[in-house]
């Protein structure tokens, strides 16, 4: 309390959470977690890593939730309760919480093309949910499909035979690459969507459940400056930008099939360009937010050859090759990108002549991802100096930063870069920022698709790079080769040279004079 008896409101919050679009569904009562591909690298690494996380937190109460892992693989539970606790007390976790953690987790081994398997596995999850319930509720089954998509038609016609919730609802969650192109991911999706409808399927892009990347429509919508600001006659460019400081490692046979465009640009970073140039929802409702993403990727114009850059990372040491093909599950010859940087055009009324610039690489010099939005200079700059050279950067390892010119401290009236900056670390102390895999399990179990990829928005998105794919898949487009650890190819700088929006180290490139 202030001496006048006011009050100080350090900070304002409002949560905002969408509403279910099934209609009747129950949000509480027994839960069962299906993890279908359980002995696989994505479910140690990210499902039951974040199952956990959900659980410590209170989220998951073992009064509800059961925890099924299904493969192929024959192990028993306490071999797949041994393999997640080694991997969760690498990290901080305690034993005492993982112990307890895992006594919720169970194991039915089967295949994914017959019955026998799924029967079992409904025979447990029933068990399970009559126990739960054995005076009266519903219950709720969610099935993580943590495996290839070539399975994904046959488990979720397995789920739909053997496996569907007959007091309350049934969730599929599929991960990505979802298709290879607009025919297999159409085919795809006509697959899955007899089977399921579409409130009840969850198309994962861990992308959307960042924290930097929800916070986009936040900084966007909620903050009345950017309003006017934000389109093309103060927008120099967008650039959007995924760096790995390590290759392929280990994950070669999948990679050389799909390319840095389909495992990076085409969803992750292409989700990011849609929330910074979409239009301001009708609502925070998931349709409405989806709404808009999808006007923003059909109004996308046909990529064009001279605005790609396409490279490999490779290196001759002493006459000896090194690099992705290297793996041996790489063909020699192979002709798959580890690079790529591309223009995209947005041919609307507020992007119009605004290049967004989305580049990603594997093994380059360093690991980040960000956005920059670059403003355009200072019309009649009377400082005469960089005061230009504005721009705001969303990290997505947790800060924002805004450049700014202002005066140099001091009796002289110079000018010099500086910048505001919120970095998560510093401003809120203390507060662990959710694995992206939480967040977004959590959102399947609350039934909330805000940050799930809606059906037609996967489609214009393969509509847009489905032509250039196929070109580079038929060798008519080929990579450049580049050095591990370095920059990616020189030819990308000179794409932005080129088209006039290249910055290095903060300051601006001129570009030469036509
Ligand atoms: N790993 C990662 O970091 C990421 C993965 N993803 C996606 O998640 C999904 C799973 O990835 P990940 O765990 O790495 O994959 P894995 O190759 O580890 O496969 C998961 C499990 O699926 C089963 N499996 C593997 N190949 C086949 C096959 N040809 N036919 C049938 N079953 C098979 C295996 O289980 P078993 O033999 O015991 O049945 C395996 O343990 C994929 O769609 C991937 O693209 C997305 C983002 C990141
Ligand atoms: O989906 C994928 O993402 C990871 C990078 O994710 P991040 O959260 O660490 O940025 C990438 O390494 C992988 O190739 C890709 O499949």
């Amino acid at each position: 309390m202030g001496s006048g008896g006011g009050q100080w409101i350090v900070e304002k919050r409002s949560s905002f959470r969408s509403e279910p679009l099934e209609v009747n569904v129950s949000e509480t009562g027994c839960l069962s977690i299906v993890v279908l591909g359980a002995s696989g690298d994505l479910a140690k690494k990210k499902t039951f890593p974040a199952l956990f996380n959900l659980y410590r937190q209170g989220f998951l109460q073992s009064n509800e939730v059961h925890i099924f892992g299904y493969a192929r693989t024959k192990i028993s539970d306490d071999d797949l309760r041994n393999r997640i606790r080694s991997y969760l007390e690498k990290g901080s976790a305690k034993s005492e919480e993982v112990s307890e953690f895992l006594q919720l987790i169970k194991y039915v081994s089967g295949s994914y093309d017959t019955e026998g398997g799924f029967r079992m596995l409904d025979k447990e999850i029933s068990l399970h949910e009559e126990f739960r319930n054995s005076t009266e509720g519903s219950s709720r089954r969610l099935f993580y499909l943590a495996l290839p998509p070539s399975v994904y038609p046959v488990v979720c016609r397995m789920i739909k035979l053997c496996c569907m919730n007959k007091c309350g609802w049934t969730r599929i969650v599929v991960e990505k690459p979802f298709g290879k192109d607009l025919d297999s991911a159409e085919k795809l999706s006509n697959q899955i969507g007899e089977l399921f409808e579409e409130p009840q399927l969850y198309r994962i892009d861990h992308y959307l459940g960042k924290e930097l990347v929800q916070n986009l429509l936040v900084l966007r919508f909620a903050n009345r400056f950017f309003l006017p600001l934000w389109n093309r006659d103060n927008i120099d460019n967008v650039q959007i930008v995924f760096r790995e400081d390590f290759g392929t490692e280990g994950r070669g046979g999948y990679f050389d099939e799909y390319g840095i465009i389909r495992d990076i640009i085409q969803n992750h970073l292409l989700q990011v360009l849609c929330l910074v140039a979409m239009e301001k929802p009708v609502s925070l409702k998931p349709e409405h937010i989806r709404d808009e993403k999808v006007k923003v990727l059909q109004s996308v114009m046909p990529i064009k050859d001279e605005e790609v850059v396409l490279g490999q990372y490779n290196e001759v040491v002493l006459g000896q090759y090194h690099g992705y093909r290297d793996d041996s599950k790489v063909p020699d010859h192979s002709n798959t990108p580890t690079f790529a940087s591309i223009i995209l055009r947005i041919h609307n009324e507020r992007w119009e002549g605004v290049p967004f610039i989305l580049k990603a690489g594997k093994a380059l010099s360093s690991k980040k991802a960000d956005i920059r939005v670059q403003f355009k200079d200072v019309p009649g700059d009377i400082f005469n100096c960089m005061s230009s050279n504005h721009a705001i950067r969303i990290l997505l390892d947790h800060s924002i930063r805004k450049s700014m010119s202002v005066k140099q401290p001091g009796l002289e009236m110079s000018t010099v870069q500086s910048e505001l900056d919120l970095s998560y670390k510093q401003r809120y102390h203390g507060v662990t920022i959710p694995d992206a895999y939480e967040r977004l399990l959590l959102d399947t179990i609350h039934g909330d698709q805000q940050h799930f990829v809606r059906r037609d928005e996967l489609k214009a998105a393969w509509d847009i790079f489905t032509p250039l794919l196929h070109r580079i898949d038929i060798g008519e487009l080929k990579p450049i080769s580049y050095q591990q650890g370095s920059r990616g190819p020189a030819e990308a700088d000179e794409l932005l040279l080129r088209a006039g929006y290249i910055r290095t180290h903060g300051y601006r490139w001129i570009p030469p004079a036509l």
